[in-house]
């Protein structure tokens, strides 16, 4: 039994930002942008953000003067939760572990995570200033390790995102660039004239700079697929509806392309769920985008047990997952798929969005099916090597190689393997001119 209280009045492909329209006119400007450089990044920034600044970089004297006219309490609020986001990403940094085993007498095999030379850090601005992106996306490298990592942001209706260049700043950022939408990721993907390219790009944004990473993959890293927020909440009759109520609107705020949905063992509390939403909506500051949200984007669905929640929560695959029930840990043996999961009604998305620690870049759009968020494991390229220090084991191995290779027709192959197999071993080289084959 399951059934619908409120049903999204559209699907998220048919937003005002309909996928195939975005993809086109993100291939059109990566392709002006590869084409013509700086020149091409200049108009397009004029014309989307009217921003056409002498420099998109800011000098060192322009940072200074931003972070002296951050109020006291901002900077110190930026400094608690930079050090909540890097106490959590150390820690994660330390469950990586490189390791050597040997696996045959002789044969030593290890992995090892070496940083990206270079990122790229997309921070969010166009409708909100999203300086907790800074902390998610520079400190996170910074805390992986990586030399070189660059920031952009767009101005937000023509000003200086001030708390968001401060937070960029104290993250260590190498260079901050004043620049948004799809022309900075390209810019820092590919490189213009004036800022060179980096190896990876990470961070959130809409629907354009979504596209714009996803279009550039292959080129350069890319984190993810981290578009426009979404939040599921999964609740029993023991749940607050109000708190869930201001909890999905919390996240509709976003955008208006932000999903929000209500999962419920409990008919009465999704029925007051929906008046309290109806109640706040209309009072609601940043309504433009809620209303919107949840008129077209907002479901709530009412299911039989618990089971059957997380069931039906697993194919949303959605990006943020709240958990109000009486045992809200059970969803940590029962859920697949999500970006973050948070448990019971003393934390919150926002706790997540903006000051607990854990990364708030993640999953949309059903990638939480294949990957997590941004994690300092996703700035590290895991390698591996191998050494060879007993005689008898190279030459093994070079008799098998010799056969497996050549089940494959690749003589060549085979020919490294037996070359091993007659030096170390006992082997001849049928193949080889008889001068050659021993030196
Ligand atoms: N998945 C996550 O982890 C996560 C986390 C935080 C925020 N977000 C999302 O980030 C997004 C932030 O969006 P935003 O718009 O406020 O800021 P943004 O910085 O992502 O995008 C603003 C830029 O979009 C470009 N743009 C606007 N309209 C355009 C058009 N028609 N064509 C081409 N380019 C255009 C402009 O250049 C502008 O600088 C939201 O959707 C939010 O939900 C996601
Ligand atoms: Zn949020």
């Amino acid at each position: 039994m399951t059934f619908a209280l409120k049903r999204a009045e559209q699907t998220s492909a048919a937003t005002t930002t309909s996928l195939p329209d975005v993809q086109e006119k993100v291939a059109a400007i990566i392709a002006d942008i590869r084409a013509r450089g700086d020149e091409a990044v200049r108009e397009h920034s004029a014309r989307f953000d009217k921003w056409e600044p002498e420099a998109f970089r800011l000098s060192r004297a322009q940072i200074s003067e931003i972070m002296a006219r951050v109020p006291e309490q901002v900077i110190a609020d930026i400094e608690f939760v930079q050090e909540q986001v890097r106490g959590f990403a150390e820690k994660q940094l330390e469950s990586m572990r490189e390791i050597e085993v040997e696996t045959l007498p002789g044969v030593h095999l290890g992995h090892k995570h070496i940083p990206v030379a270079a990122a790229g850090a997309y921070v969010p601005g166009g409708r909100y200033p999203l300086l907790a992106s800074a902390h998610m996306t520079i400190l996170t490298a910074k805390a992986a390790g990586v030399p070189r990592v660059i920031a952009c942001t767009p101005p937000i209706r023509g000003e200086v995102p001030d708390a968001t260049v401060a937070a960029m700043h104290l993250a260590g950022a190498d260079e901050i660039y004043l620049l948004g939408g799809v022309q900075a990721v390209v810019s820092m993907a590919l490189g213009t004239e004036t800022i060179e390219p980096v190896d990876m790009l990470a961070g959130p944004g809409n629907a354009f700079v979504a596209e714009a990473k996803r279009q550039l993959y292959g080129e350069i890293g890319i984190d993810l697929f981290a578009g426009p927020t979404e939040v599921l909440v999964v609740a029993d009759d023991s749940a607050d509806p109000f708190v869930v109520a201001v909890d999905l609107l919390s996240q509709a705020e976003h955008g208006p392309d932000s999903p929000a949905v209500l999962i419920t063992t409990s008919e009465s509390l999704g029925r007051e769920v929906i008046e309290h939403i109806d109640a706040l909506l209309p009072e609601m500051p940043t309504r433009d985008n809620a209303e919107p949200a949840w008129r077209d984007h907002g479901e709530v669905r009412v299911v039989a047990d618990l089971d059957e929640a997380y069931r039906l929560a697993d194919t949303y695959a959605s990006e943020h997952v709240q958990i109000l029930t009486e045992q809200p840990r059970e969803a940590l043996e029962k859920m697949r798929n999500y970006g973050a999961l948070f448990l019971g009604e003393g934390t919150c998305v926002s706790y997540g969005d903006k000051v607990i620690g854990t990364n708030h870049v993640l999953p949309t759009r059903g990638a939480a099916r294949y990957t997590g968020g941004l994690w300092v494991g996703k700035y590290l390229k895991t390698v591996t090597y191998q050494e060879v220090t007993d005689p008898a084991a190279s030459a093994h191995l070079g008799e098998v190689c010799g056969r497996a290779a050549r089940v494959e027709l690749f003589e060549g192959h085979a020919r490294s393997g037996d070359v091993r197999a007659a030096k170390h071993g006992t082997a001849d080289l049928p193949w080889a001119p008889n001068a050659l084959a021993r030196p």
